[in-house]
């Protein structure tokens, strides 16, 4: 139901408690859609699209950090995309506000049936929920697209929920995603998002001809090893990871500051181009 002037506005809210007073109803999605790859930007095309049937705003309902982190599970969750990054990339794609909400322990602890009440009934009043079909939630991942369609029959909202989107024979993931990182393999990368992966941080002059981009621990970083890539706004630029998971913009003449890279291409091992 976005128009442009509304995308540039669409809220980030932090927590239900940041949801306005009487917002609702609305359509929404729900999951981690960390690095959103090409089967999230199906789901929230779907959410959109409901959302305008019924003259609704469409809100993406995510976890941060990553519930599979929080709860120790041995699971490679390294952040594909910052919060800020998911919203932006939401927005681009029709979301009419976006909520985050603190995964922690405790949180963990709730039912189904409870994150249904305070989540999608108190919090943000949906009338519609649109998931994958391999969507889960609550203690234990207990709920399913079934408990969640058992549950929205006694709250009055409908479940949608949607074919899971496949690159060649295997599901876009998260995961798939990380996976091809570590291998770097930035096509396969490509491939799942649908475009470049990026890493934002802060670029700081190292001093020795490069540029650095510092981002938060715990980001998804390629492999060690040369790559292209692009800053925004920039033409290529050849990239370099270090052994220690560093990042490196072979150039000096790069804006110090809040910035991202895009990792497009990997560089042959024998390159003599860098
Ligand atoms: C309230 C709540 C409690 C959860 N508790 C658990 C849990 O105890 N164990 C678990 O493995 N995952 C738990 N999860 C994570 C979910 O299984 C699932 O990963 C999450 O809802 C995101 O869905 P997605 O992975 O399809 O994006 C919980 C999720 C929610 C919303
Ligand atoms: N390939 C897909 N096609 C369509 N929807 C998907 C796909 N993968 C996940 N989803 C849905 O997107 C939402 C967010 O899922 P989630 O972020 O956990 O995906 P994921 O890629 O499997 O992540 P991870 O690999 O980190 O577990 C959920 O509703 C989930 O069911």
């Amino acid at each position: 139901m976005s128009t442009p002037t509304a995308e540039a506005a669409a809220p980030l809210w932090h927590g239900t408690g940041e949801v306005p007073a009487g917002f609702g109803p609305c359509v929404a999605t729900l999951g981690v859609f960390d690095g959103l790859h090409r089967g999230h930007i199906r789901l929230i095309d779907q959410a959109v699209r409901a959302g305008d049937a019924r003259g609704l705003p469409a809100v993406l309902v995510t976890f941060d950090p990553h519930p599979a982190r929080v709860l120790g599970l041995a699971r490679d969750t390294a952040q594909l995309s910052t919060v800020e990054r998911r919203a932006e990339l939401a927005r681009r794609h029709g979301v009419d506000a976006i909520c985050v909400l603190p995964f922690t322990t405790e949180f963990a602890k709730l039912g189904p049936a409870e994150f249904v009440e305070h989540v999608l009934v108190t919090g943000v009043g949906a009338q519609a929920v649109v998931v994958g079909a391999n969507f889960t939630f609550g203690h234990r991942a207990a709920g399913t697209v079934d408990t969640l369609r058992e549950l929205g029959q006694r709250h009055s909202f409908t479940t949608h929920s949607i074919d899971l989107v496949h690159q060649a024979e295997t599901r876009c993931s998260s995961s798939t995603v990380r996976e091809c990182l570590r291998r770097g393999d930035i096509h396969g990368a490509t491939r799942v998002l649908g475009r470049p992966h990026h890493v934002d941080g802060t670029l700081r002059p190292t001093g020795r001809g490069t540029t650095e981009l510092v981002s938060a621990p715990g980001t998804a970083v390629p492999a060690p090893g040369r790559y292209l890539g692009r800053l925004p706004g920039t033409g290529p630029v050849a990239l370099r990871v270090t052994d220690d998971g560093r990042i490196h913009v072979e150039s000096t003449s790069v804006q110090p500051g809040p910035g991202s890279v895009a990792f497009t291409a990997r560089k042959a091992a024998h390159s003599s181009e860098l």
